[in-house]
């Protein structure tokens, strides 16, 4: 393996721009470019000055110069394009979510393991500083125990149905898209067995969801509220309650760069804040990103980096059986709302 692990990217739209932005950024390699037309694999390689190009993404995924491919395309093509890449040999990266549903999700993760191939879903808002720094906060125990999560993420999304958001032919919906963020936060505080879910949504005229809500209970220990919407600003606050205090993680939900701890004190409802912030890192020059805060890709290229180096088949900070986890609670959510796309073929896999 070269110094550097060599970088394919599946794809060329938004998300592709700013994920190689930050493997450029990062110091990394990126070997190629491949997308669904050679004209669009193109126009990304000369902007972020990769070599070569390819027009289909079977070429990206059997060039020998690639080692892991990053999929960046819509929801419903994670699945075929994660198991083109694996199949082909490579490691793979791929976009939240993983799959569209947990059936496919698990065969992703299960095609993975059966070949000794790095797999990681991009969720890479695991990787940002303050996200380590809380995690070592809450491990540390100063806190106490959390006992109750609240977090919102919204912002107001495109109008046409056709856009990937609202398509229920692309597996649209604010919770595959953006409530994956908060769920996530709840498995990592409060670990990944399947609580109890009572869900509540605003569908669109086309049956994706536009909004949605969702508790957790996690049976006498812990509890989430949780709210995603593509059609309102939120504030985009996380409060993690403990029983010894809180923390609030500051908007953007799924790119945060600043947390104020509070700490009870001695009388009842007063606290001692402290405030916590990391800073992103600057692009490379010439370079721009499309979505709020991609400069924080760095850390999730360095963080898969560091694991294919040593050998990992998954990460630590986001395992694989947390993915599927996530997965599980989303579809869980949908057949309690009722949303299914034409996409899927066997109903969600709860069990
Ligand atoms: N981590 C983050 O912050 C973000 C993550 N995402 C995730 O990234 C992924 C892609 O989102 P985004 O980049 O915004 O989407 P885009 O629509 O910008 O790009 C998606 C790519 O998928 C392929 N594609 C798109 N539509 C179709 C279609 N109808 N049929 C076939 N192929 C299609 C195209 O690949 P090609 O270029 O090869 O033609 C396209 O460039 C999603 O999984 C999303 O959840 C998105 C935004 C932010
Ligand atoms: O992951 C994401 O984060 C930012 C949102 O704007 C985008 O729709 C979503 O895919």
């Amino acid at each position: 393996m070269p110094e550097r692990v060599r970088w394919g990217i599946l794809g060329a739209g938004g998300i592709c721009n700013d994920f190689a932005c930050g493997v450029v950024t990062a110091g990394g390699n990126i070997t190629a470019i491949g997308a669904s037309s050679l004209s669009k694999a193109k126009a990304l390689a000369d902007k972020v000055k990769v070599e070569k190009a390819h027009g289909s993404y079977q070429e990206l995924v059997e060039d020998p110069n690639v080692d892991v491919v990053y999929v960046g395309t819509i929801h419903t093509l994670h699945l075929p394009h994660a198991k083109m890449a694996l199949n082909a040999g490579k490691h793979v990266v791929c976009e939240k979510p993983l799959a569209v549903n947990a059936v496919e999700a698990q065969e992703i993760v299960d095609l993975a393991r059966s070949k000794g191939l790095f797999l990681m879903e991009a969720l890479w808002t695991r990787f940002f500083p303050i996200v380590r720094k809380l995690r070592e906060l809450l491990k540390g125990g100063t806190l106490g125990v959390p006992r109750c999560l609240q977090a919102d993420f919204g912002f107001v999304g495109p109008t046409d149905p056709s856009h990937r958001l609202l398509d229920p032919a692309q597996a649209g919906g604010a919770m595959l898209d953006i409530g994956i963020y908060v769920v996530q936060l709840a498995t990592m505080t409060f670990g990944t067995s399947i609580p109890e879910i009572k869900s509540s949504a605003i569908l669109t005229p086309q049956g994706v969801d536009a909004e949605g809500a969702l508790t957790l209970t996690w049976k006498d220990t812990a509890s989430a509220s949780l709210l995603f919407t593509i059609r309102a600003c939120t504030p985009e606050n996380s409060v993690i309650m403990c029983d010894k205090g809180y923390v609030r993680i500051h908007g953007q939900a799924h790119c945060p760069e600043r947390m104020t701890v509070s700490r009870a004190s001695t009388d009842r409802g007063k606290f001692v804040n402290e405030e916590f912030s990391f800073p992103l890192p600057k692009l490379k020059r010439g370079l721009s990103v499309n979505y709020p805060n991609s400069e924080g890709m760095v850390y999730q290229v360095e963080a898969v980096e560091k694991c294919i180096r040593d050998g990992l088949l998954e990460c630590p900070e986001y395992t694989l059986d947390e993915s599927l986890s996530i997965m599980k609670i989303m579809d869980i959510y949908r057949q309690q709302v009722g949303v299914t796309y034409p996409s899927e073929t066997s109903n969600c896999s709860v069990s």
